[in-house]
């Protein structure tokens, strides 16, 4: 072994990587040494060397040698039978593993890189089996972060693709840091990160497609340039993705289909939404995730499916369904279905107006917070099921049963309806801007089981107009905006509400039914809701002169959530009583975070609020019977005694 060269191989087309200098001395990553000729087809010239591969992604050195066409494995003897080890442990992996094991395993490993030498579908297996992974990023608490190399990306096109940013110790995001110390300022000690696997979480990509009909590209834009870059590996996508953007090449080639050209806005295929669907009742739930379908949506450079650009769109999606689809009773497929999007426009902006449906079926859905949820293609949904699920079972713990709740930015209504369905929420309001998610609202609504008593509605409104309106009647206000966090207006309304409700502001002279009803926008977003009453018909509108006294904050945007919280704790009017973050977007230096606000100014600091309510607080079985007391008298429509007995309980219980 004369020259060793330090390299890494890029394992799509096995030719040396750009940025070889990575960290060698991580003990994460593993050594091999061959001897052979680099082949495919980059730029770099074949020639005959003494490699050193850094094997950090999930290849044993004989896969490696096999697709890289290494000719000799040279390494110390030591590496050889560690090698031989390997290999042993992968013909008993390869045997269908039980459950026990295979969690006592990814424990034992420490859910580390050597894992991934499992299969695919054991590998997600055992992502699908990952228990959240619960971290305090504070400045000592690095070493509590144990999950050591589990937390590496590994992933080939990590030097090109603008898809994550950080490839190392994804459990511990910069942006951790911050979050603790801020949570911290305001009273919260205990902020901690939540994360659910590594890899093979995102179950929604979109896609660019570019390149020529013999050679397409199927990815992301490299970092600040119009270039895409081709991730047909991507670590983070749900393997089935992979699946189905390795078809739809395929597809391409097959008949010639012309991805599009930004520079002279022609090509014919622009975008593809990929979104994984894991429910299927007929898996036992621990073989769902692994066996997941993609709804393929198609966005496609033509006005709609009728004009003659798009005259390749059916063989394509033919294509697609003969290959992926439920085309045999034999036959796993890999597709759920395909959509077609059509959009002309010459900006970035992904879909156009017109959705059609071309084969599979046409309601995709996935159980999510205990209800089954139904999602068109058309309609945002969170792209990390595992930790969104994490989530959304810490955020019905800080729901009352019983309570009367509004959503801000409800999307199709997830949140929602997980809250009517495991809180026995007296009532759930939903309100979203997008008119697409009243369909799929609707007929999750359908799947509501019948025992549950709730009025459960969806409005088609703008939140930032007249938000105090949605917020008069509830107990409890959840928002989940878009990164760019809530309108000016939301914000403020939500402090009025909490002043009103500490008595420190007049009430509106407008109530909610003191008046018939004569705001335009107010009647538009009833006219195209959705409602469902209680089966005794009492109208929650009727419940005036109650403002939340909770409120639940989803944030997908750091910095704007800092500029939020500022405002809503100004003067009292609220303060934050509980903060955890989730890693949705593992890679990336982004957290989740779930922020639950009381209303006015805080007391005593969060332990000691705990432990004096232990003492003298209310004994929970007396708020159980007056709470019982309070649905009676809802039933009985005895509204003032109601309104009365909620605002004891609720003084009672702050
Ligand atoms: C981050 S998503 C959350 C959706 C939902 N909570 C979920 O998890 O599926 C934000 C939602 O807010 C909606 N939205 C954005 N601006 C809005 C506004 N001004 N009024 C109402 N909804 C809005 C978007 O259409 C999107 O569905």
């Amino acid at each position: 072994m004369a020259c060793l060269q330090l390299e890494q191989i890029c394992t799509s087309c096995f030719a040396l990587q750009r940025n070889a200098s990575r960290d060698l001395s991580s003990r994460s990553q593993r050594i091999w040494r061959f001897r052979g000729t680099d082949r495919g087809n980059c730029s770099s010239r074949p020639e005959r060397r003494n490699i050193l591969v850094t094997s950090s992604y999930p290849r044993t050195y004989r896969e490696l040698a096999k697709g890289v066409g290494l000719e000799e494995f040279i390494g110390s003897s030591t590496e050889t039978e560690q090698a031989r080890r390997e290999e042993r442990q992968n013909s008993k992996f390869s045997q269908k593993i039980s459950d026990s094991e295979a969690e006592q395993l990814r424990i034992r490993r420490g859910n580390t890189k050597q894992s991934q030498r499992i299969s695919n579908s054991d590998a997600a297996e055992l992502s699908r089996k990952a228990r959240p992974i619960e971290t305090n990023r504070g400045e000592n608490a690095s070493s509590s972060a144990s999950c050591g190399s589990t937390s590496d990306l590994d992933c080939e096109h990590f030097s090109r693709c603008s898809g994550c940013v950080i490839d190392k110790t994804l459990d511990k995001p910069h942006v951790m840091r911050d979050a603790v110390s801020f949570f911290k300022q305001n009273g919260i000690e205990d902020m901690a990160l939540t994360t659910c696997g590594t890899w093979e979480w995102r179950c929604r990509a979109k896609l660019a497609v570019r390149g020529t009909a013999e050679n397409p590209l199927i990815g992301l834009y490299e970092e600040g340039s119009h270039d895409i870059v081709d991730i047909p590996n991507c670590r983070a996508h749900h393997p089935r993705i992979n699946e189905a953007v390795g078809l739809l090449k395929e597809a391409i080639k097959a008949l010639g289909v012309q991805p599009y050209k930004e520079e002279t806005q022609t090509g014919q295929l622009r975008y593809v939404q990929m979104v994984v669907t894991t429910f299927n009742s007929s898996l036992p739930a621990a073989e769902r995730y692994a066996e997941g379908k993609v709804q393929v949506s198609l966005v496609w450079n033509a006005r709609d499916e009728k004009s003659i650009e798009s005259r390749l769109l059916q063989p394509l999606a033919d294509y697609l369904w003969r290959k992926g689809g439920k085309v045999r009773k034999d036959f796993t497929p890999i597709l759920h279905s395909v959509w077609a999007n059509f959009q002309t426009s010459r900006t970035n902006i992904i879909f156009g107006g017109k959705w059609r449906h071309l084969l599979g079926e046409d309601q995709l859905w996935e159980r999510i917070g205990g209800a089954d949820i139904c999602f068109t293609p058309a309609t945002f949904g969170q792209a990390n099921l595992q930790a969104f699920e994490a989530l959304l079972r810490r955020l019905q713990k800080k729901v009352r049963r019983g309570s009367a709740v509004v959503e801000l930015y409800a999307g199709v209504g997830v949140i929602g309806i997980s809250l009517a369905v495991t809180r026995a929420c007296r009532s759930v309001k939903c309100v979203e801007v997008n008119k697409e998610a009243k369909d799929s609202f609707q007929l999750s609504l359908a799947r509501v089981p019948a025992s549950v008593d709730s009025k459960i509605s969806w409005r088609c409104a703008d939140a930032s107009v007249s938000p105090i309106y949605w917020l008069d009647g509830a107990d409890v206000v959840v928002v989940d905006p878009p990164r760019k966090g809530l309108d000016p207006s939301v914000v403020e309304a939500l402090r009025v509400a909490a002043l009103r409700g500490q008595g420190k502001q007049k009430p509106s002279t407008l109530s909610n039914t003191s008046k018939v009803e004569k705001r335009p926008w107010i009647l538009r977003a009833k006219q195209d809701g959705v409602v469902k009453e209680t089966a005794t018909g009492v109208l929650e509108e009727d419940l005036d002169s109650v403002w939340p006294d909770t409120l639940i904050y989803v944030s997908c945007g750091w910095e704007s959530f800092k500029r939020d919280c500022a405002a809503l704790t100004e003067g009292d009017a609220w303060h934050l009583d509980d903060g955890h973050a989730f890693s949705f977007f593992p890679g990336t230096d982004s957290i989740e975070t779930l922020a639950v606000f009381k209303r006015g100014k805080r007391t005593e600091n969060k332990s000691s609020k705990k432990r004096s309510r232990r003492k003298t607080g209310p004994i929970p079985f007396v708020r159980k019977v007056a709470l019982q007391f309070v649905n009676d008298a809802h039933l009985k429509g005895i509204k003032e005694l109601r309104s009365f007995l909620h605002t004891a309980i609720r003084a009672n219980s702050t």
